[in-house]
């Protein structure tokens, strides 16, 4: 709703009241429409100025209502009508305005904003378009390369930034509201001609269709096959070369079409994916809400390969103290160096001051004796993390957590060798830890919830987007690429080659395709893994039997690569051939292919004609197949945890929400359908064969992915 009020004498003060961010609900419409009419017909007001309740002014439309009927006043003619007013309207805008609450803003005479607010338009993120005139209004007002620029990315602006590009008036220190009062009776009975943004030409440059196309070139190649950019660009350019009224009507049916389809509902998914995820729960009945964080003031990371430069930086940017210790002096050094480079560019890059003197580094363990937390980042390896534990439970102060950043290693086997194993949680980031927003917090089963609170709130001061899950080979997202890997070296054993499998993961969305990312991260980390599993047999016979191990199909394709040397991007040789050692351009290599024929022809494979259907489907329902054991086994809460951590994590589409929440687009009767048949095609295969929470989904009617929990709690308590 909305709450109106007369202050100073003669101004109309309405304060939009929606907790927790003033979202533009039913209600809130209706009382802005109500409280609006209400000013202007009183003669004893002079002017209006529209705020927010509790220091924030609007976080847009409600996204919960577009999952239904919508009711209420429109937004359109709401906005037209307070622009139309005859009596000047100022926004006061703190904390945010966003999406429909910074279009509600354009259509006020005047914007004041304080320092502190943001402003942005981030339909884009949500697989929609400023549908409220914010696509026609703010290119009037900010000129079209800028407007371009908010809309087809949807990033935020901070309030001296909006004050540079012209979208607000004035930006104050003080309280914003009491500065639009006065200064709305300050223009009181001055025209508004002026000010109404709709009536403003919409200034062009002079080459206009170059400008559109190549952004047009640009956000198509960056969307990976999301249909809301492309609509913005189109959106925009009604601004451009047509009148109010018929951009108006372009934009409206631009929105129409975002609005019905899929991937809006997936994008609005993830939305709230994203914040589901921080209501942890743990199966012990542990949860968010019920588990205190300890305070952490000041970390340690040991071990500064490249995870731990990133993570030292990633810290240092939160603004903690740091410890960083590296045994070895050499790589110290150039940690060291690397470490301040990354931090300086990031300073100059958001403008502000490099974060340097919050790092100290020691070779000495014993540097880390009064840190709340360390984070362990050394080489991969059971035997050396298990000795760096000791050595720290011994160094550090009672009660700093433990964490380890293994993206594979059993972490309560790691926490059982300790004297305080509830203190050991996994944390493992992606990266560049740095840059990545997705961080796995792993929990054991003796591990306390506090230690999962506490890694959990660190993760969200960093900026992450945290995951926590339990404890299992490959934690859940490399869990699940196991078997999307798999089947990409099955389908090049059957007759694809990379380019085909990449181009057909690369126009669903992902934007690289399984080869090319396997060059550009390193074939030989796999093979490392694949060597300490026992899986590598250098000798290999030819014949089918070669292509067994542990009573399974094996493909050794990977592995004969890196027999050869060739271990992708970093040797320029892989999947792919690049220019030099280092080069990211990936062409097609024909000795590859040559040695993909004589591989088959050693084996007796024959090889035949695969579609990007079969791709698909093979990669995508055997990593989702995983995905439900995953939820059936327990280690992650809900599919929501899982989606989160393909989108943030493995460049899962957003529009495409999320493996698990694709597999609920394209029915789980057909992903359970399409498994069954190329299980029985490939019965050596045991990632092939549907998980029984998937059959029992589809046994009881397929239920939508909210309610999915249920059927899980349902079987466990059963268990
Ligand atoms: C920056 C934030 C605002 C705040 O961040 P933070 O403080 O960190 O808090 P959060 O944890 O993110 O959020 C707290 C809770 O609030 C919920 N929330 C936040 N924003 C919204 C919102 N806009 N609506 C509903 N709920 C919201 C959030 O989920 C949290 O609750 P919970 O933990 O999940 O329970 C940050 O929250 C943020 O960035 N918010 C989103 C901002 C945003 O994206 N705004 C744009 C929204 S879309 C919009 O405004 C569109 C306007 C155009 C007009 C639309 C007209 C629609 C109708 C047209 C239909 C035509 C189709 C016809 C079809 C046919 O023909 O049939």
């Amino acid at each position: 709703m909305a709450l109106y009020s007369r202050v100073s004498g003669f101004v109309g003060l309405i304060t939009l009241q929606n907790p927790p961010v003033n979202a533009l609900s039913a209600a809130v419409r209706q009382g802005i429409v109500d409280m609006v009419e209400r000013a202007l017909g009183d003669p004893n007001v002079k002017s209006v100025v529209i705020c927010g309740q509790n220091g924030n002014f609007c976080g847009g439309a409600d996204i919960k209502e577009f999952g239904t009927n919508m009711s209420g006043p429109p937004l359109v003619p709401m906005i037209d009508a307070i622009e139309a007013a005859n009596k000047p309207v100022v926004a006061a805008i703190e904390g945010s305005a966003l999406g429909g609450g910074l279009e509600l803003a354009l259509g006020c005479h005047y914007r004041i904003a304080h320092s502190k607010a943001r402003l942005g338009l981030p339909e884009v993120t949500l697989g929609l378009l400023p549908a409220a005139g914010g696509t026609q209004r703010l290119p009037r007002l900010v000129g079209v390369p800028a407007a371009l620029n908010l809309i087809t990315t949807g990033r935020h602006v901070t309030a001296t930034q909006a004050l540079q590009l012209g979208i607000v008036d004035q930006v104050t220190d003080h309280n914003a509201v009491d500065v639009a009062v006065k200064f709305s009776l300050s223009v009181a009975g001055q025209s508004l001609d002026a000010r109404r943004i709709s009536t403003y030409p919409c200034p062009l440059p002079s080459d206009s269709d170059a400008l559109f196309e190549g952004v047009m070139q640009k956000v198509r190649q960056r969307a990976h096959g999301a249909i809301a950019p492309v609509a913005c660009v189109q959106a925009v350019r009604a601004a451009a070369t047509l009148p109010y009224s018929k951009g108006m009507e372009r934009e409206q049916e631009l929105m129409a079409t975002l609005f019905t389809s899929g991937q809006a509902r997936a994008q609005q998914y993830c939305f709230f994916a994203q914040r589901a995820v921080g209501r942890w729960r743990m199966p012990s009945g542990a949860r968010w809400d019920t588990s205190k964080p300890r305070p952490v003031h000041k970390a340690a990371v040991i071990g500064l390969g490249t995870m731990g430069r990133g993570i030292t930086v990633a810290l240092a940017q939160t603004g903690l103290s740091v410890v960083a210790v590296e045994t070895q002096e050499k790589q110290l050094m150039e940690a060291k160096q690397a470490v301040s480079g990354m931090l300086e560019r990031g300073a100059k890059r958001h403008g502000v001051a490099p974060t340097l003197d919050r790092i100290s580094y020691s070779q000495n363990i014993h540097a880390v004796a009064e840190v709340d937390l360390v984070i362990e980042a050394v080489f991969e390896d059971m035997a050396l993390k298990t000795e760096v534990f000791q050595q720290l439970s011994a160094v550090c102060k009672p009660g700093t957590l433990l964490c380890t950043n293994t993206s594979a290693l059993d972490v309560d086997k790691l926490a059982s060798k300790m004297p305080n194993p509830e203190l050991v949680v996994g944390m493992h980031f992606f990266a560049p830890a740095h840059v990545m927003k997705l961080l796995e917090v792993v929990y054991g089963p003796r591990s306390s919830p506090q230690a999962v609170a506490t890694a959990m709130q660190l993760g969200k001061k960093m900026g992450k987007v945290s995951v926590a899950v339990g404890n299992c080979r490959g934690f859940v997202g490399n869990r699940m690429l196991m078997p999307y890997l798999q089947q990409a070296f099955f389908l090049l054993e059957e007759g694809a080659t990379p380019e085909l499998v990449d181009r057909a993961l690369e126009e669903f969305g992902f934007p690289m395709g399984v080869f090319r990312m396997s060059d550009l991260s390193g074939l030989d980390v796999g093979w490392r893994v694949r060597k300490r599993d026992e899986l590598v047999e250098p000798d290999m016979a030819s014949g089918q039997s070669a292509r067994i191990r542990q009573g399974s199909r094996y493909s050794p394709l990977g592995d004969l690569l890196c027999e050869q040397g060739r271990f992708g991007q970093k040797t320029g040789r892989g999947w792919y051939q690049y220019d030099k050692p280092g080069s990211r351009v990936a062409r097609s290599d024909p000795w590859l292919h040559s040695f993909l024929v004589e591989y088959r022809a050693r084996h007796g494979l024959v090889p035949r004609s695969i579609d990007q259907q079969e791709v698909l489907e093979r990669c995508l329902y055997a990593l989702i197949n995983e995905g439900f054991r995953i939820l059936e086994d327990g280690i992650a809460a809900g599919p929501e945890d899982i989606d989160v951590i393909y989108v943030f994590g493995y460049g899962w589409p957003k529009h495409r929400g999320g493996p698990m929440f694709y597999a609920g687009m394209v029915g789980l009767a057909k992903v359970l359908e399409r498994l069954e048949h190329y299980q029985q095609a490939h019965p050596d295969v045991p990632y092939l064969q549907p998980c029984s929470l998937l059959r029992r989904l589809v046994a009881s009617g397929s239920p939508p992915i909210h309610r999915w929990r249920e059927a899980i709690k349902k079987r466990q308590s059963q268990l």
